[in-house]
């Protein structure tokens, strides 16, 4: 059985809390408040950042020069496909590109990406690939869900963020890092596969956290007493 449908039936259920959430279901009714997704916006522009760098260590950690390849290509998707949504809402509603680099990362942001870096550099390309999955699987679930709203791909808000992920190209993307990850893991023991999961699952978490965070626009501090 391949990884991916090995993992599915706990998947399944946290892909679809994503829907259920008001800031994914605001996205597809497009009644989204845009100043939450502005947030979103910001602080997934500096998450991407972080993010760019597992396929940087990815590449680095390669056990062949096509899995270099993968990566490599994965970390050009980020770079220069993804981000280039970002900067272009960005522009459309007055920021710079200054403005989102000089986001401060906010407390479930910082813990999601050292939590992947420090994975992905725990161990091998299994690794990797594990801390990788559950953000580009999900969100291709979710642009997918999304766009079979009637209606949502042509929303003046949310449309082009909606037909970008339900889009061939990250389509082909998040096939892509799939398919390395069944290769990776093939023939690898029950304990390990097990590991495998427990990251896939856990990153998981954090992007139904990540949502949270950018619906309730949280950064720092997280409610200390005496501090605002
Ligand atoms: C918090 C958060 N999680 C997932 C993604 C989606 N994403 C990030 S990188 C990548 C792979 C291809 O570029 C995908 C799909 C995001 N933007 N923000």
């Amino acid at each position: 059985m391949q990884f991916t449908d090995r993992i599915w039936p706990k998947v399944k259920p946290l892909w679809e809390s994503y829907l259920a959430h008001p800031f994914v279901k605001g996205m597809g009714d497009g009644s989204l408040p845009i100043e939450k997704f502005k947030h979103w916006l910001t602080q997934d522009y500096v998450y991407l950042v972080e993010y760019a760098r597992l396929f940087a260590i990815g590449t680095e950690k390669a056990t062949s020069l096509e899995m270099m390849q993968a990566y490599a290509k994965g970390l050009d998707g980020v770079l220069f496909v993804e981000m280039n949504l970002h900067r272009e809402y960005c522009a459309s509603f007055g920021l710079s590109e200054a403005d989102l680099l000089a986001t401060q990362p906010s407390a479930v942001n910082l813990a999601y990406t050292s939590y992947m870096l420090s994975q992905a550099q725990a161990g091998g390309v299994e690794n990797v690939s594990a801390a990788l999955l559950a953000c580009s699987w999900s969100y291709s679930y979710i642009g997918r869900a999304l766009a079979a709203i009637p209606g949502a791909l042509e929303g003046d808000k949310y449309g082009s963020w909606i037909q970008m992920y339900a889009g061939d190209d990250f389509t082909q993307l998040n096939d892509d890092a799939m398919a390395l990850m069944n290769r990776i893991a093939e023939g690898k023991a029950d304990y390990e596969l097990d590991q495998l999961e427990d990251i896939v699952l856990k990153t998981g978490y954090f992007e139904y956290l990540f949502w949270d965070m950018c619906w309730n626009q949280s950064t720092w501090p997280v409610g200390i007493p005496g501090l605002n």
